[in-house]
């Protein structure tokens, strides 16, 4: 006779959804009790389809959860110092305290230059030169912490796994996802492997991890013969493949390969309904703690 176990599925979705309600009732507190309302602005450039729909995500949840929506639209052909004059009209703008500045930008456009440009204290993103420096170095704190990253720790601590002391693999070194979570694992006290496109062996590396966060971007990337059994596998690749049984004509599917390892993992994130809520719900507790911290709240 065979055993099949079946892993823990995180819901990030309904996680998301209660992180979302406490942030509604905390924004409605303070609106009560001093009549600030907090405000998120957002940058996009360019009209990419992907990022409309983002940005657009975005300012739902905003509304959901009573903060403020700013948004500047500019065209794909605009000059770096357009964007910095809509950026340092929301510094300076007291009903905004968070700025978010949509990736990625036109090829022309120099991020660096851009994001350097968002005050560290509205930098609700964590993309700022300044707070990534601090969330690698000992014994400093950033203001804020990226969301994606974020998202996944949380998920992590509301599933009551473990850290400390454990071994965590990251697949992917972006600005945006890998480095910052790698950071986040080896700060919650994980001993730490990153994994990228040239890394020789990774399936080797990969079955040591007690915690994978696997942020590839590449479809059903990691099999689940790859997993040391009971390995916490957190997912946070979306990607589009065809799929002609879909109304859309695609689905999304993650990084790894979900049915293989949900009889591997003792626990793992579904892709859509994992991390990609928890993204979202970072945000708006990122802007909530800004406002906060900008008008010295409890
Ligand atoms: N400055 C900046 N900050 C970002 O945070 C940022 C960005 N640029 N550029 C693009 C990426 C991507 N991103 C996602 C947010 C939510 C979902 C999300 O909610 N996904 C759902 C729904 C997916 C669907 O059905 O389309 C899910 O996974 O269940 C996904 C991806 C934020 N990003």
């Amino acid at each position: 006779m065979t055993t099949q176990s079946s892993s823990i599925i995180i819901d990030g979705k309904l996680v998301a959804k209660k992180i979302r309600d406490e942030i509604a009732s905390e924004v409605a507190r303070i609106k009560g009790s001093t009549g600030i309302v907090p405000g998120l602005a957002v940058i996009l450039v360019g009209s990419r389809k992907d990022s409309q729909t983002y940005v657009r995500n975005k300012k739902k949840a905003c509304e959901e959860v009573g903060i403020e929506s700013f948004e500047a639209t500019l065209p794909e052909d605009c000059t770096e110092e357009d964007i910095i004059k809509h950026i340092s009209d929301f510094n300076s703008n007291p009903s905004v305290h968070g700025i978010l500045v949509q990736l990625p930008l036109p090829q022309h456009i120099n991020e660096e230059k851009i994001l350097n440009a968002v005050t560290i204290e509205k930098d609700v993103d964590g993309f700022h030169p300044l707070n990534i420096g601090r969330l690698a170095m000992q014994g400093r704190d950033p203001l804020f912490v990226p969301c994606t990253p974020k998202g996944c720790m949380e998920l992590l601590h509301r599933y009551n796994i473990e850290i400390k002391g454990k071994r965590a693999v990251v697949i992917g070194r972006s600005n945006i996802v890998g480095m910052p979570a790698a950071l986040l694992l080896q700060r919650a006290n994980a001993t730490i492997s990153i994994v990228h496109s040239k890394t020789k062996n990774p399936e080797e590396i990969i079955r040591q991890a007690d915690i994978l966060i696997s942020a590839a971007g590449v479809p059903n990337l990691v099999r689940g013969s790859w997993l040391k059994p009971g390995a916490v596998v957190i997912d946070v690749g979306i990607n589009a493949v065809d799929d002609s049984e879909s109304p859309r004509g695609y689905k999304l599917v993650g990084d790894v390969c979900f049915g293989e390892a949900s009889s591997v993992a003792s626990a793992i994130t579904p892709v859509p309904g994992g991390v990609g809520p928890m993204t979202i719900a970072m945000l708006l507790s990122n802007t909530l703690s800004s406002v906060k911290r900008i008008h010295d709240l409890k």
